[in-house]
């Protein structure tokens, strides 16, 4: 495994990184990534990959810069190394900087298309990001990407004055990635983007993601364990266990890397549910 240089189209930088949850309530302090290293360069798209607990989603919120928001009651701490994303040290944001950064990075958490506002109009809900940063925003050519993204989603329009609860699950899910996108965000950090969303339209949100890659020469930075958007989009995946990058590569490296049992059982267990899952909307 060799750790390339850092090179100045880098938009995303860890070095040496490790996360922990200090100790609350019950339980104790936990160290959940340790010592990890890799960049991104501009345009392409980076895989996370590992079983559960290993580290992913944790890493996501950090990189995404959004390690104070969320459910937990606790929020992830970097404890030592190196994070930066678009030239900014997400270890240390100020709230001005925070927010400048979050304009530039999208973000879809692990729960957001379960936990959209309940009292919200879908319309409200996908322009949530913009409309807490400015009043004053170009109607238009947001609509006209709104509209543009439904498409690629197969979303009627008539949806924007529907509430959350009317959708399906998978409808939810295609909302909430079309507000981690509305505000076409340089990187988008991406936890499980097909999660919910079945079969048939799973092809619509790789598609809608490489749409917007290509056009806005986006980053990506994905957590999943679909074998479709992993095939499709992502370019190296990143494998961690237990918080350690345990190994690197292209989905063809990484799934016939005969040399570690951990990988290998991540592969086939990854080959098996690509056939007998069938999730539906
Ligand atoms: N709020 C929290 N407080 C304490 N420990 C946490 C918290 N959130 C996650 N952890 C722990 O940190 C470790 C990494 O969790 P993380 O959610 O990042 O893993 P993951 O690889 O994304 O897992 P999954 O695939 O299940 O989402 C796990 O051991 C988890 O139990």
């Amino acid at each position: 495994m060799v750790e390339r240089l850092a090179r100045e189209n880098d938009e995303i930088v860890v070095s040496d990184l490790s996360i922990y949850y200090p100790a609350h309530g019950g339980s104790a302090e936990h160290q959940a990534v340790e010592g990890v290293s890799f960049s991104v360069p501009r345009g392409s798209v980076y895989g996370l990959l590992g079983e559960s607990g290993s580290g992913k989603s944790t890493l996501a919120r950090v990189l995404a810069a959004r390690a104070d928001e969320g459910n937990s009651r606790v929020s992830p701490i970097v404890n030592s190394g190196v994070a930066t994303v678009l030239g900014e040290d997400v270890v240390k944001l100020s709230k001005k900087k925070r927010n400048q950064l979050t304009a530039d990075i999208g973000f879809l958490s692990q729960s957001a298309g379960a936990t959209l506002p309940p009292d919200r109009t879908v319309a409200d809900v996908i322009l949530e990001p913009i409309v807490e940063r400015t009043k004053k925003f170009d109607r238009k050519a947001v609509g006209l990407v709104i509209a543009e993204m439904m498409d690629l989603l197969a979303l009627p329009l008539t949806m924007l004055n529907n509430y959350p609860h009317e959708l399906s699950k998978g409808q939810r899910q295609r909302i909430a990635v079309m507000r981690a996108m509305v505000m076409q965000p340089k990187i988008l950090v991406a936890d499980e983007p097909t999660l919910g969303v079945d079969v048939a339209n799973r092809p619509r949100i790789i598609n809608l993601l490489a749409h917007f890659r290509e056009k806005n020469e986006m980053t990506l930075l994905l957590v999943s364990h679909d074998i479709a958007v992993l095939e499709h989009l992502v370019e190296e995946l990143i494998v961690l266990q237990e918080g350690s990058l345990v190994g690197r590569g292209t989905i063809e490296d990484v799934f016939s890397a005969a040399d570690h049992g951990y990988v290998r059982r991540l592969a086939d267990a990854l080959r098996a549910t690509a056939y007998d899952e069938l999730s539906t909307d």
